[in-house]
């Protein structure tokens, strides 16, 4: 008999013909405005007005520079599916995969520990057998403040956790918890009194636990000189409540200094991967950023009803779940949702080869991280220069490979992943280039997502009606000044160089996904179109200039 499927998938057929026809359309249209133009420019010089040229050549240029982003953009709009998944149908909790969760945190001043402690005990919390959930927390500033941070949502973890699975909370990150206006969280324990007593006592707990964050000081100058600091939070901190099933919390400060590059968040997501390599070396990873909490607990298992599918987990590198956001304004005149990328976007991506990494909010197979290295053979020596020189990470490549670091009690030594977290390391390895997350580019997301898809590796976009994530978005014409430069340069870097999606994509993967790829690389190119069409048409107005044929 065959087994119900996990996930299914629909092809939006209604929107499938509308946008074709509209393409049909369009670009008829545009081809006669380009008939139109070249018979001006192909016109003897003579017969030209001269006076025109210029607008002509500018607004000319802007056309043909649109047109060939709206023609990028159409792959989106040739497949977009959406798709539902059955967790009911998952194996028992003792036959799923292991899952270790990365969280990323830089800069203790600018994001509030506070936050990314909601963020680390929302993760606890997730919806799954908890000797199969392992939480890594980097912290790129080597700050006190986050560690002890740490050490105290583990303890208050032991509270918040039992709590949730007791009552099936839905919102497990606790400030969002006890910050909701009404108690809908509550469900159908609203009106039982134990619930509310128990409610009331970890109100106190949680109110314990931010005092304890608050007033901790640890006043240090800010530094980029430290060895580094690998804390795995123990069983035995607190013996006042029942033997609680927890999973493992692990602080990570990788080691820095002056001299040695550290890749920003791409380089703390490889330490970690090989940190976790060593301990619990999950076959799978969920990457959260430490300002985006869990909103709901089932996520885990959602991304399993697809990596488990027998029929599409072989190539599956990730399940992409959208961001969405807790801090978004009531007019949002930024579009600080990213509205177009996680709405029709991704759907469109997911129709054809999968979206690309969206930074947070995915779970990722661990093996697709690896580059090629299967096809390097079983060379030793090769597998040092591809990989470095930890034998014992070496080994953990080795799907059956468990840690005693795990198992058995070594907790406090800890040598081999301080070796993985050391600035020498990757020296003259292929971290970041062919194995991990890509060094190329700041917006390694993407050109992580990008080399996947050229190894042969799909994705899936995955979205609930709850939004599985919520995180915070840039609300301020700052901030989105800064984050739009650094995504919209990294990106139009990666169209120019020799990761371009059109060159060196386009012998690697279909057209249309390389279409869509070349879309999110190329459309900074706005910005010329846009000036041009803000300023031209008007002055060409003023002066009795015309630009387009006549109508009547
Ligand atoms: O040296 C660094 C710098 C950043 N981070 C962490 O990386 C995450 C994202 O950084 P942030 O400054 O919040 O960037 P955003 O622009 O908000 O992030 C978006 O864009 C990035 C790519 O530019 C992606 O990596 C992110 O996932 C995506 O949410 C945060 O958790 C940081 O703590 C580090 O761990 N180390
Ligand atoms: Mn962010």
């Amino acid at each position: 008999m065959e087994t119900l499927p996990l996930n299914t998938i629909y092809v939006q057929n209604l929107l499938v013909i509308i946008n074709r026809l509209h393409m049909l359309l369009h670009s008829t249209a545009l081809a006669f405005l380009f008939y139109y133009r070249l018979c001006f420019f192909f016109q003897p010089s003579e017969t030209r007005e001269s006076h025109l040229l210029l607008p002509w050549l500018l607004v000319f240029a802007s056309e043909i520079i649109l047109s060939f982003i709206w023609i990028l953009d159409q792959a989106f709009r040739w497949r977009p599916v959406s798709r539902s998944v059955f967790p009911e149908r998952l194996p028992e909790d003792h036959k799923l995969p292991a899952i270790d969760v990365f969280i990323c945190t830089a800069d203790a001043t600018k994001e509030p520990t506070l936050d990314v402690m909601n963020t680390v005990l929302s993760a606890m919390a997730l919806d799954y057998p908890p000797q199969k959930l392992h939480v890594y927390v980097s912290d790129d500033g080597g700050s006190p403040l986050i560690l002890h941070g740490v050490r105290e949502a583990w303890k208050f973890a032991r509270w918040w956790l039992p709590f949730c699975r007791r009552h099936k909370i839905k919102n497990r990150c606790p400030k969002a918890y006890f910050s909701a206006l009404k108690d809908n969280d509550d469900g159908d324990f609203a009106r039982s009194s134990v619930y509310m007593e128990d409610k009331q006592k970890i109100k106190e707990k949680y109110e314990a636990f931010k005092e304890e964050i608050k007033t901790f000081r640890k006043d240090r100058t800010f530094s980029r000189d430290y060895p580094s600091v690998i804390e795995v939070m123990q069983e035995t901190i607190i013996d006042d409540v029942d033997d609680v099933k927890m999973p493992l919390l692990v602080y990570v400060s990788r080691e820095k200094k002056p001299s040695h590059p550290h890749h920003f968040k791409a380089g703390a997501l490889n330490v970690l991967l090989r940190v976790s390599s060593v301990m619990s070396n999950s076959p799978y990873i969920l990457v959260l950023d430490c300002d985006m909490f869990c909103n709901d607990p089932t996520s885990a298992r959602y991304a399993m009803c697809f990596h488990l599918d027998p029929k599409i987990s072989s190539s599956l590198a990730f399940v992409q779940f959208p961001q969405k956001f807790h801090n978004i304004s009531k007019n949002d005149i930024y579009d600080s949702q990213l509205r177009s990328i996680f709405t029709l976007q991704w759907q469109g991506m997911d129709g054809l080869m999968g979206p690309v990494i969206s930074g947070t909010g995915f779970y990722i197979k661990r093996v697709s991280l690896f580059g090629n290295f299967a096809r390097k053979g079983t060379d030793l020596l090769q597998l040092k220069e591809y990989f470095g020189s930890s034998n014992e990470f070496i080994r953990s490549l080795n799907q059956n490979y468990t840690s005693d670091l795990v198992s058995g009690q070594k907790y406090a030594l800890l040598e081999e992943p301080h070796f993985l977290a050391s600035c020498n390391y990757e020296i003259g390895t292929k971290w970041g280039q062919e194995v991990g997350f890509s060094y190329v580019s700041v917006v390694e997301d993407y050109l992580t997502g990008f080399i996947l898809n050229c190894n042969g590796w799909t994705s899936v976009f995955c979205e609930p009606s709850r939004p599985q994530f919520l995180g915070s978005a840039t609300t301020n014409l700052n901030d989105v000044l800064i984050q739009g430069t650094r995504w919209y340069s990294g990106l139009f870097e990666n169209g120019i160089n020799r990761f371009c999606p059109l060159t060196y994509g386009l012998s690697k993967m279909p057209l249309l996904q390389s279409l869509c790829l070349a879309w999110l690389t190329y459309f900074p190119l706005y910005c010329f179109p846009l000036w041009c069409f803000a300023t031209i048409p008007q002055l060409c107005l003023l002066n009795g200039i015309p630009l387009y044929p006549k109508l009547f």
